[in-house]
């Protein structure tokens, strides 16, 4: 199976001077010129880089690079101070990184540029792959994969399968300057090459929206997906989208769609699942006039009617066997018949199909065309459970309230942190849909601005794993002792100790989202001050834990809290604690 990260060819304009790379071994580094106009990051990877085997030039900013290329392409710079690979950040100031990489590849289109970006959405990795990029690294990125992404890009190179990793066969890159010198070559930010127009009107878009495919992700898992879409959104191949139901598959489906040159055109998303058996050959196909019983007129199927664009076939795996026969040969040749029709059909349709189930288990199970299967799983692109990215959903959480408010014609309403956080220990079996479908609940059910912990709906409540933390959180609050004073003795002291209380005590970091909650229940209930109750209670649970653990020494609890003798006796007196009495002498 391919991975969708095969590689594209660098663009080149054919009426732009262009500049041959040439890959002829040399025993030189390979180089590699760095632009970003943060310096701590700067430093870091160019220490990096170098210490990879790569000769790096660092510049603060694009145009300064640009400046180099331009001279390179007029013949006043030796081609041999030209770089093997460009890596080059988006935002700086003076030309950006995607206009400096259009900009490259119309030049010098063998010239592989690797872009980076601490903004990464699904805007910035389709822009930057329609510039020609080699690769495009969202930040945070992990620096092996970097290092291992510039020798890719390296070794990428036309006419060059030498790698420069290892010393004793480095490579240098050349430059074969057939550009016509008397063309000097406009700034990218000046451009009015057919490259840059397309370009212009993406970042119409992206001021218009920064999220125009509405797909919401920062998460590493998603970074994937992004690039992914990015790679494949210009190739007419087929995809397999797989994924638990509400992952997003006929959203990613759309913005491949959205992306293509196909965007003017059509796309049809069709559930497999949703239509019955013996209608799926009529609605794919369309059928003549008189084809079967009821068929009173001709109609056309949804083949006819995606024709240009994109047809996407959701749940595919739930396609009868018959239809997946003839799936099979409208992929192969794009031609078809209508039901009860005679003439072929010929259509140019790209199919996107996505399943929730795994195909190879119905391959086996003979209800899935094996050869089917293979002509459709070219290119997977698995989309990763919302559980698994939790880190995404305070963005879409927010995303999703906004748009509930527009729905229901009122101002959006905010998420208490403590709400946030229990939103993302939920497991989420209906992913994004269903955070969604809360978001707009939370919108019309939840009192007040701020939706609090307990505004959330039953379901999360009842099964999130603080639940049973909540109620140990009741038994161990401020006011949970306040009303049970036995606890704040000493001879509760030596019963917490024998029953073990304390160390009993979940060690998961989820004590926070107790004690926010709890904070949250007696600002609900009116309370001030709240502050002032917490924390003699935090203190109490902490030096009794610790008289616990030391046996009653107090000196030596007193280290073991990171105080001085005098404070724990302070504390002792403050607190109301009598010390146990302990066997040892202190
Ligand atoms: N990353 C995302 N950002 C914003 N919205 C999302 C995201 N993922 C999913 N959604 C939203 O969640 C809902 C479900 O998405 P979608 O229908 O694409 O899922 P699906 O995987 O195709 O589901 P099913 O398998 O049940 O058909 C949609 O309203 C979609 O807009």
């Amino acid at each position: 199976m391919t991975q969708y990260s095969d590689n594209q060819n660098p663009k080149s304009d054919a009426h732009s001077p262009i500049v041959t790379v040439n890959n002829a071994p040399s025993d030189q580094p390979a180089t590699l010129w760095l632009i970003d106009d943060d310096a701590a990051l700067r430093m870091v990877l160019a220490d990096t880089f170098e210490d990879a085997g790569l000769t790096v030039i660092s510049f603060t900013q694009a145009q300064a690079a640009w400046t180099r290329l331009n001279d390179a392409l007029k013949q006043q710079a030796s081609a041999t101070q030209l770089p093997d690979v460009i890596l080059t950040d988006i935002r700086m100031p003076m030309m950006d990184g995607l206009s400096f990489s259009d900009w490259v590849h119309q030049h010098f289109p063998d010239m592989p540029i690797v872009i980076m970006t601490a903004h990464s959405d699904l805007t910035s990795a389709i822009n930057s792959y329609q510039t020609g990029a080699f690769e495009y690294l969202p930040k945070p990125f992990d620096l092996d994969d970097a290092v291992a992404t510039i020798y890719k890009a390296i070794n990428y190179q036309p006419n060059m399968a030498i790698a420069h990793y290892s010393n004793e066969s480095d490579t240098q890159t050349t430059i074969d300057a057939r550009a016509d010198s008397d063309i000097t070559p406009e700034t990218p930010t000046s451009t009015h090459s057919k490259h840059s127009k397309n370009k212009a009107e993406v970042t119409t878009t992206s001021k218009a929206n920064s999220n125009p495919s509405g797909i919401i992700g920062q998460s590493q898992a998603m970074q994937t997906v992004f690039r992914a879409i990015g790679r494949l959104a210009q190739s007419p191949i087929s995809v397999l989208i797989t994924g638990e139901s509400g992952t997003g598959k006929e959203l990613v489906a759309s913005a491949l769609h959205q992306h293509s040159p196909r965007k003017q055109q059509p796309f049809i998303a069709l559930n497999m699942a949703a239509i019955p058996h013996d209608l799926i050959e009529s609605e794919l196909f369309g059928h003549e006039k008189g084809a079967f019983t009821g068929a009173t007129t001709t109609r056309q199927g949804r083949f006819e009617q995606a024709n240009g664009g994109t047809l996407f076939l959701d749940e595919i795996g739930d396609m009868p066997f018959s239809t997946q026969t003839r799936l099979l040969r409208v992929l192969a040749n794009g031609e078809f018949y209508r039901v009860g029709g005679q003439q072929p059909i010929q259509v140019d349709v790209r199919i996107i199909a996505a399943t929730h189930q795994n195909l190879e288990e119905l391959v086996k199970q003979n209800r899935f065309r094996e050869d089917l299967f293979y002509r459709l799983n070219v290119i997977r692109l698995p989309l990763p459970p919302l559980r698994k990215r939790p880190e995404d959903i305070p963005a879409l959480a927010t995303y999703f309230m906004q748009s509930a408010a527009e729905q229901m014609n009122t101002t959006p309403k905010h998420l208490h942190p403590a709400a946030l956080q229990m939103m993302q220990t939920f497991d989420w079996r209906g992913n994004v849909r269903q955070l969604e479908n809360v978001c707009l609940w939370l919108t019309v059910m939840a009192t007040g601005d701020t939706v609090m912990a307990t505004d959330l709906p039953p379901e999360l409540l009842e099964n999130t794993p603080l639940d049973s933390e909540l109620d140990q959180e009741h038994d161990s609050s401020p006011q949970a002792n306040a009303e049970n004073p036995q606890l704040q003795n000493n001879d509760d002291l030596n019963n917490q100790s024998q029953n073990n209380q304390v160390t009993q005590a979940p060690a998961s970091p989820n004590w926070q989202k107790a004690l926010a909650i709890w904070a949250e229940q007696s600002l609900n209930t009116g309370e001030t001050d709240i502050l002032q109750t917490a924390t003699p209670e935090f203190e109490r649970v902490l030096l009794t834990a610790a008289l616990n653990h030391s046996g009653g020494k107090k000196i030596e609890a007193a280290s073991l809290l990171g105080w001085g003798r005098n404070t724990l006796t302070r504390k002792l007196q403050q607190l109301d604690i009598s010390a146990p009495r302990v066997p040892s002498k202190e």
